[in-house]
């Protein structure tokens, strides 16, 4: 093993529903181009930082996985070990999944909408088990049985998501590979949290934007050597990042195939 172990974590390139500004969550949406162009820019980021994964952790759901299968072909390691986790999913944001943030903000109000959404301790209110938007028969869970989450808080995310970290990913590390974890936004934090032993109130500012990686170098005890991480693109992840902090609080762009009827900005021109 080298002197430090290498991990790389990165958020899945801009989905539909990122583009439509809605809470996501455990729906699967897919990858929007601009999501796929951004995938690709990240494997050629790692392959120029010839920071090669030899194994891939992913969640369940297809943005994650394309942002993985994409990027390792643009690395050209299409070929290495993949594990794939529901622990790696992203928050399930109980009945707020598939509304629009600006509009939950309007109804709601400032304090109850960022509460819901970086509060280390809320979890919005559970789905209805008759929304569309609900994953309790979704046979991807069926080793979860009844225990199918209805919704999250971060808290909740981190107690699901360590046990994944200690069993399946730190033996990869501990193994001198280099990791690669292509994951979601608070499934993320919830990452970072962990490895930073960052406070409640200091994991609430944190914000990563999508398809930039982000590497840290750990030490023996799985501590990272520069607090933060380093991403690959500082300018983009700095603008990313700054863009998921503003969601809700501009006008949701509207897709392309709808602006004559309301007027707006495309979906891939927005952020
Ligand atoms: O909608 C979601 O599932 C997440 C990530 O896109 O949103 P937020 O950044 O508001 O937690």
């Amino acid at each position: 093993m080298s002197e430090h172990a290498t991990l790389m974590l990165v958020r899945h390139g801009q989905s539909t529903w990122n583009a439509l500004v809605r809470f996501g969550g455990w729906v699967d949406v897919p990858l929007t181009e601009r999501g796929r162009d951004e995938a690709r820019r990240c494997g050629e980021l790692l392959s120029k930082a010839r920071l090669l994964p030899d194994v891939v952790h992913t969640s369940l759901l297809r943005r994650a996985i394309s942002t993985a299968d994409l990027a390792l072909d643009a690395a050209d390691r299409t070929w290495i070990d993949v594990r794939r986790s529901w622990r790696l999913n992203e928050r399930h944001y109980g009945s707020l999944q598939g509304k629009s943030k600006e509009q939950i903000r309007a109804e709601f109000g400032e304090d109850q909408y960022m509460r819901w959404r970086r509060s280390y301790h809320a979890a919005p209110p559970p789905i209805d088990l008759d929304s569309e938007h609900h994953q309790s028969t979704d046979p991807r869970y069926a080793e979860l049985r009844d225990g199918v989450p209805r919704t999250e808080s971060l808290e909740d995310v981190v107690a699901r998501l360590v046990p994944y970290w200690e069993s399946a990913i730190v033996p990869d590390l501990r193994a001198g590979r280099t990791v690669l974890v292509v994951a979601h936004g608070n499934s993320l934090r919830a990452l970072v949290k962990h490895l930073e032993n960052l406070s409640d109130s200091a994991i609430s500012g944190v914000n990563i934007p999508t398809g930039v990686p982000m590497r840290y170098d750990l030490t023996e005890e799985l501590e990272p050597v520069t607090r933060g991480g380093i991403y690959l693109d500082p300018e983009a992840a700095e603008q990313g990042a700054a863009a998921v902090a503003a969601e809700g609080r501009t006008p949701t762009p509207v897709p392309a195939d709808k602006r004559g009827v309301t007027g707006g900005t495309s979906m891939n021109e927005m952020i």
